[in-house]
């Protein structure tokens, strides 16, 4: 039966052309805001100083989310302004951000949300190229997954921030939910499931439930894992809605993860020489990595100044450091505040009197969101 078409609500058209008139405000507004990011784009070229100060676009965040009237959800002040923001950036300079890749990956996710759209896109193959690239200069920011709530750290990342001279600029969490996908819309005769390792083990439950003898094959990334599947009717992948949707395949099983909460936080990396620390926005993290020698009370010592100077610690994780002496662990510490502040910067001096190594991982706004 052919639609008929329902006689244009009066009521209908008049709130929409309200809307079409506070849109045409919005975008006279948005113009004028880009006009004066683009004069401070000028004044920092004049200056010869860095355009993105992820202090300060998570304060206009917070303000904003702080005088918020509603109705608008404050869960959709961050999204917007960060597109807003990337906007107004790029009319100041391109930003080039690498990421695990392709397309789809959760890593692309990430990089998204915490930049917004408007950014050059750097795609790598594994983590180590993030760090290769924006060591090397072809990406002006890299993003890392660090740990994840069910899996714990991403030991790659972890051990990369030793051996390379990058530091952290800034966070970003997201909830990580997982889809089986596959060409066709089934469950039957699958050979195998391609899946970043970490994915596997995120959804080892829902496998051994739903396809238990079916090969896990790890692959590079998840999104890799989508294009393998795309190729070959015999694979599926575990991998995001948009992977699904990038490469044409069916959701077969939505949300196989096993915690429904599971999250990933992940870390902006930058090359010291380009990108300053960012200044302190009220709400800041500090990140570092140390180690001691392995003595009785060795690491009840370390900690005593955190807790003589009231420095919270969010964060307290411990790595093997391959060393000779096969007990030797690397620490990394995640302490709340930034070292402008007197007490911060007197706890680092006196940890860092303490420690064998030490190493200022980097300085950075919390997550806004
Ligand atoms: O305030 C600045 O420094 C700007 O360049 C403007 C702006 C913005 O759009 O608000 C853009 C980029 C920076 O990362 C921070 C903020």
């Amino acid at each position: 039966m052919a639609d008929t078409p329902t006689p244009a609500n009066p009521a209908l058209l008049a709130l929409r052309d309200q809307i079409d008139a506070v849109d045409r405000e919005l975008l006279a507004l948005l113009n004028r805001r880009a006009t004066l990011a683009g004069e401070v784009g000028e004044l920092k070229k004049r200056e010869g100083s860095v355009v993105f100060r992820p202090e300060r676009e998570a304060q206009v965040i917070d303000g904003l989310k702080a005088c918020n009237p509603g109705p608008l959800k404050n869960d959709s002040v961050a999204p917007i302004w960060r597109e807003i923001m990337s906007a107004c950036r790029a009319l100041e300079t391109p930003t080039r951000v690498a990421y695990l890749g392709p397309a789809g990956t959760f890593s692309e996710q990430a990089a998204l949300g915490y930049f917004g759209s408007s950014i050059a896109r750097v795609d790598c193959t594994s983590i180590d190229e993030v760090f290769r690239s924006t060591t090397a200069g072809a990406a002006d920011f890299g993003v890392v997954p660090v740990e994840n709530s069910t899996e714990g750290v991403v030991a790659r990342s972890l051990d990369l921030f030793l051996t390379t001279p990058l530091f952290i600029i800034g966070e970003t969490s997201l909830f990580v939910r997982h889809n089986l996908l596959r060409r066709e819309n089934s469950l039957q005769a699958i050979e195998a499931v391609c899946a970043h390792p970490q994915a596997l083990a995120q959804c080892h439950g829902w496998l051994s439930n739903h396809l238990p003898g079916v090969e896990r094959r790890p692959v590079a990334s998840n999104a890799e894992g989508a294009r393998l599947a795309a190729a070959d009717p015999r694979l599926a992948a575990i991998a995001s809605e948009r992977a699904a949707s990038e490469w044409g395949l069916h959701i077969t099983a939505p949300a196989i993860q096993d915690d429904p909460n599971n999250r990933t936080r992940f870390v902006i990396v930058t090359h010291p020489d380009r990108h300053p620390a960012p200044r302190a926005s009220g709400h800041d993290c500090t990140s570092l990595v140390v180690s001691v020698t392995n003595r009785p009370g060795a690491v009840h010592d370390m900690l005593v100044p955190l807790k003589q100077h009231g420095v919270s610690m969010s964060r307290f994780e411990s790595r093997p450091a391959r060393t000779a002496d096969q007990w030797a662990y690397y620490f990394y510490i995640d302490l709340q505040g930034h070292p402008d502040q007197p007490e911060v910067a007197q706890a680092l001096r006196d940890l860092r009197g303490v420690c064998d190594y030490y190493k200022l991982l980097g300085t950075y706004p919390l997550d806004v969101h």
